[in-house]
């Protein structure tokens, strides 16, 4: 082990309950909006191929141009409580909410800062509107804070200067102050999410930002904070240089799923996924490959089966709107959650093999098992492959307890569960009732000598 003064501060995953409430979550939101909205990927006519909410970052658009939006920011279709009941409808129980991205406008009134919602003809605090929206659902709040600030003039990619150096202190000074307001302001938030920590002036902070962290867990008890946000002193993010996780659950799954447990490490960790392929703010242009509501279904049972947490971002219009489109997944991802929210809800990895049918997923505390089927069989039966010595003593469709399966054994440990509906157009889950085998039970099936 290298000794380290600004590693990781503890291994393994938090026990409290606040971590294990975040654990079991299953389904998010992310939000992303902003001044970027307005634009909605586009200026003058021409397209911006970026992502949306980096316009700002594109030739296509002077900096003070941008930054003058402000001035066109008045949002008059914005409601955080119609926003929290289409989010609570979709199932999902936390919200990340971007209230200052890389551009650095920021959406509550902050004292450090000129540009904000309250110099714009909104004025209203939008964080406010939506933190205590969410938390009136029981949605819990966790607040997205971009570091990397376009927008400041002390903000610098890298330190190379003396100049860069002083100015880069004031940098230091002008987020800690913004994060300690943010946590004064907005108590009921259950933890930041941090984003644009990875370059060099930001990663040689590794002192600055250690004490920070430990500063804004004194003043906020609980608080959830992920491996973004800060870097240990070789410089090494996400994971210390003994490989141990920074943070309380690892944050690197930026629209990318891991696909076995391993990868993981034990940790706890969420998925932030979009619906276009790599578009978070509001683009206008609603094209490229466009996630169905079965796809990011699959993505959410994928991400539980293996610990985890989906969270789905929309990204609202310049005025305020959430996207039809948007509000149409929302809709059918909560159908199905209203049905199958038993298989998401506070569970996790079963510990199984991944099988060709869907995903297992397991109720924390419990030996109850899922099946979260996504895949038929042209023969209507699945084939169900689990561990020695597990016996499967019940099994039936979870959105009707009736319709029981009876496991045919078709080798040791092995089963074809026959189906009554073949054509199924929605995925739905089994209920498998498991316990151990009785230890001495002989396998009337033997294994082939080679
Ligand atoms: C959660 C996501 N993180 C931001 C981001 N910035 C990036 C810079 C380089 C590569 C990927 C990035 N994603 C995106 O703008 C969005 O906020």
């Amino acid at each position: 082990k290298i000794l380290l003064a600004h590693g990781a501060h503890r291994e393994g995953k938090r026990t409290d309950a606040v971590m294990e409430k975040w654990r079991g979550y299953g389904l998010g939101q992310f939000i992303h909006w902003g001044l970027y909205a307005i634009p909605g990927g586009e200026w003058n006519g021409k397209q911006y191929n970026g992502a949306a909410e980096w316009i700002r970052s594109w030739n296509g658009i002077p900096n003070a141009t941008y930054d003058s939006l402000i001035y066109k920011f008045n949002p008059t279709a914005f409601d955080a409580t119609a926003w929290a009941k289409s989010a609570k409808q979709m199932g999902a129980r936390y919200v990340t909410f971007t209230t200052k991205h890389h551009d650095g406008f920021c959406m509550w009134p902050s004292k450090y800062s000129k540009y904000t919602v309250a110099a714009s003809p909104y004025k209203k605090d939008i964080v406010k509107a939506v933190v205590d929206a969410y938390d009136k659902e029981g949605i819990d709040v966790i607040l997205y804070f971009s570091v990397m600030d376009w927008s400041h003039p002390d903000w610098r990619y890298e330190i190379k200067t003396k100049e860069d150096s002083v100015a880069f202190e004031r940098f230091k000074k002008f987020t800690r102050n913004q994060l300690i307001e943010l946590l004064t302001n907005y108590p009921k938030a259950k933890g930041l999410w941090f984003d644009g920590t990875w370059d060099k002036s930001w990663v040689k902070q590794a002192a600055f930002a250690d004490d920070l962290e430990t500063e804004m867990r004194k003043l906020r008890p609980g608080l959830i904070i992920g491996s973004r946000f800060r870097a240990d002193e070789n410089g090494k993010r996400h994971f210390d240089s003994n490989g141990v996780l920074m943070g309380d659950y690892e944050q690197g799954w930026e629209r990318k799923i891991p696909n076995k447990i391993e990868e993981v490490h034990g940790n706890d960790w969420d998925c932030v996924m979009t619906v276009p392929e790599n578009q978070w703010g509001y683009n206008k242009a609603w094209n490229g490959h466009i996630k169905s509501a079965n796809e990011l279904l699959e993505m959410t049972a994928k991400c539980v089966s293996l610990g985890g947490n989906f969270v789905l971002n929309f990204g609202p219009q310049g005025d305020g709107a959430i996207r039809q489109e948007e509000l149409n997944l929302a809709t059918k991802i909560g159908d199905w959650m209203k049905l199958n929210q038993e298989a998401i809800y506070n569970c996790g990895y079963a510990g199984y093999e991944k099988q060709d049918w869907g995903y297992f997923t397991k109720k924390t505390g419990s030996d109850q098992v899922y099946m979260v089927v996504f895949n038929v069989p042209v023969s209507g039966a699945l084939r169900l492959k689990m561990p020695a010595k597990t016996k499967i003593s019940k099994a039936y469709m979870l959105a009707d307890r009736e319709e029981k399966i009876l496991p045919e054994e078709i080798n040791s440990n092995e089963y074809f569960l026959k189906l009554k509906k073949k054509d199924h157009q929605e995925p739905f889950v089994i209920v498998l009732e498991t316990g151990k085998n009785a230890e001495n039970k002989e396998s009337i099936y033997e294994k082939a000598k080679t």
